[in-house]
């Protein structure tokens, strides 16, 4: 407390300076948006003033231009399509009917995405009632979609996969009134592998390359004015084909003119001063393999460098001293694989410390005491939803998820990110600690390194982006063993702390004793050695699964031994590529003797 006072004017002016960044100094109206919508904002959002990216966004999008956004996470991109595209709809001179259809469609990645568009949408529509919206997304009931669909949608939020399914085949989806299509996240909509679907829905709508198809459509039916709108905090080539062939001349937000010289002069293109080009020079950016990404200013960046067989005790170490500092505390923690998830969620909710008390008398309890969530793919549909609702609402909780909670999901007042597991792309790691730090708020990210994994802050360090190291020693010297504080004996690396070694043994005879746990553990560590193996292009020299130490890898998922039948195909990858390594170095060693 007395902290928080001696800090007080510099936080306040900490705080000020990052809402300057982050709002815009002028009104929604002044926008040119309808006083009943900026009175919805208001009332119905918070909204008082617009951020940044709206004030740039909304006025461009009003004029009916195409728009390719590039802004950092958590600057309130969505309201600025959101918020003209109602404006425009409201403004029509004969009021739009549920029988006119679809007139805009919002494309996004996730179900979780999806539901949370939707939210934002019926608040904004609270009173203009005759603008329906409407959403449909894998795992929900098709046949109850298709009843809404023909009652009509006007604004329809949608995953890429259920709509293609809907335009194929619900005859009775009108669209031929649609006059904006959104990709929201628009990068991760194609690494998704929906490439190919958004194609063929573009080919559905008439909204192809080839925009002579349109124009020869709109001779035979009123033309319809298309605007397409592209979007994300990271943008990259594979977004280049799409804005080819969806965007007609656009107007690029936050793809500022310094960076565009900058890569102009590190690509030796010239630089014309014409709008074509332009875009031209930014399309060519988007695909220089080094371009830097947007993060929140304020959002204080960590790495941890820790040792494979100590990450679990150090992850568990981490999250205690979170909740114990701070009760009211939100943390997502990410893991590359669904099996992660469901190991650490079980170990999390059921762990119990002291595990060997000194006294009988001691009581055990829970070790971490908060409210423990997980969140992935292979959940089923109602759960998934339970658990986003369940994060967006709780004051404090743990979640626990895969890369499904990675993109544009806005959960409030989450404090920390813990990437346990790499998220490998540095475009994911953006959009991972993106879930922190939101709209000019405080965060925290901590990256978690094995030291043979520390030449990724290299590649990060391509894209902008420099973390500093997380004062582990200090932490770890934080916790008292059964009672009064242990000392501190020299020792000879993390791995032997005695606070460490202590709370491994402890997790280690917990999980032989719980056979359920065990299985998780195991399915676990062999679907992590497998997410090891399956990094792509560059990232195979940083994240060597030749280099693992599996002993070390299965303690980290408090096996004692290494699971030995389940990962045989997998030691007989690395069996393999040990050999070839060794006769590639013989045949060298040969070549160097010869000559
Ligand atoms: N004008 C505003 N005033 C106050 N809060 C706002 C405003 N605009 C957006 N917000 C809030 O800011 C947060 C971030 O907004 P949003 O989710 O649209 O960001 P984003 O840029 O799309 O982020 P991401 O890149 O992660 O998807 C949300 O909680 C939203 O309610």
């Amino acid at each position: 407390m007395e902290q928080k006072n001696k800090s007080g004017g510099g936080k306040l002016k900490e705080e000020s300076k990052n809402s300057s960044e982050v709002f815009a100094s002028c009104s929604f109206s002044s926008l040119g948006l309808h006083s009943t919508l900026c009175d919805q904002l208001k009332e119905r959002l918070g909204f008082e003033v617009p951020t940044q990216v709206q004030a740039q966004a909304i006025p461009v999008v009003l004029s009916g231009r195409h728009v390719l956004v590039n802004a950092a996470t958590g600057t309130g991109k969505t309201v600025a399509y959101l918020a003209p595209i109602i404006h425009l709809l409201q403004n029509y001179d004969k009021r739009i009917q549920r029988s006119d259809g679809t007139f805009a469609l919002v494309l996004v990645p996730t179900r979780e995405l999806c539901m949370q568009v939707y939210e934002i949408l019926q608040k904004l529509l609270h009173r203009f009632h005759w603008i329906v919206p409407g959403y449909i997304m894998g795992g929900e009931n098709r046949s109850k979609e298709k009843a809404r669909l023909r009652k009509g949608v006007s604004i329809l939020v949608a995953t890429p996969g259920r709509l293609l399914d809907h335009l194929k085949n619900t005859s009775s989806f009108v669209h031929t009134n649609l006059r904006w299509i959104v990709f929201d996240e628009a990068d991760r909509i194609l690494e998704l592998g929906y490439g190919k679907d958004i194609e063929e829905i573009l080919n559905c709508l008439g909204t192809s390359e080839d925009k002579s198809v349109t124009r020869a459509n709109s001779a035979a039916t009123p033309e319809v004015q298309k605007q397409n709108l592209l979007l994300s905090a990271t943008l990259n080539e594979k977004v280049n084909h799409l804005a080819k062939i969806s965007l007609e001349n656009p107007v690029m937000i936050g793809l500022d003119d310094k960076k565009i010289l900058q890569n102009v002069n590190r690509n030796r293109i010239s630089l014309e001063p014409d709008v074509a080009d332009r875009v031209e020079e930014s399309r060519k950016m988007l695909s220089s393999s080094a371009e830097e990404y947007k993060l929140p200013a304020q959002l204080v960046q960590r790495y941890i460098k820790v040792p494979c067989g100590s990450r679990l005790v150090v992850l568990l170490s981490i999250l205690k001293h979170l909740f114990e500092r701070e009760a009211s505390q939100k943390v997502v923690v990410f893991f590359s694989t669904c099996d992660a998830v469901d190991f650490h969620y079980f170990l999390l909710s059921e762990f119990q410390w002291p595990a060997m008390s000194q006294s009988e008398t001691e009581l055990r309890q829970i070790f971490l005491g908060c409210k423990t969530l997980r969140l992935h793919g292979n959940m089923n549909h109602e759960d998934r939803k339970t658990t986003f609702q369940t994060f967006k609402t709780e004051k404090s909780a743990l979640l626990l998820s895969t890369d499904v909670s990675a993109r544009g999901l806005d959960f409030p007042k989450v404090r920390c990110i813990i990437q346990y597991d790499s998220p490998g792309e540095a475009t994911e790691y953006v959009h991972r600690v993106g879930r922190t730090a939101r709209l000019g708020e405080k965060g925290d990210s901590i990256l978690f390194l094995q030291p043979i994994e520390v030449d990724y802050m290299m590649d990060l360090e391509k894209h902008g982006v420099t973390l500093a190291e997380y004062p582990l020693l200090k932490l770890l010297n934080s916790f008292s063993l059964y009672g009064p504080k242990h000392q501190v004996k020299k020792f000879v690396s993390i791995e032997m702390h005695p606070w460490l070694l202590t709370l491994q043994r402890a997790l280690e005879s917990f999980i032989s004793a719980e056979p359920k746990l065990k299985k998780l553990a195991k399915d676990a560590f062999c679907s992590w050695v497998r997410a090891y193996t399956a990094h792509r292009g560059e990232l195979k020299q940083i994240f060597m699964v030749k280099k693992l130490h599996l002993g070390h890898v299965a303690k980290s998922f408090a096996l004692k031994e290494q699971p030995s039948l389940v990962n045989k195909s997998i030691q007989k990858q690395i069996k393999k590529r040990k050999r070839d390594d060794r006769q590639k170095v013989k045949s060298k060693k040969r070549v160097i003797t010869k000559s």
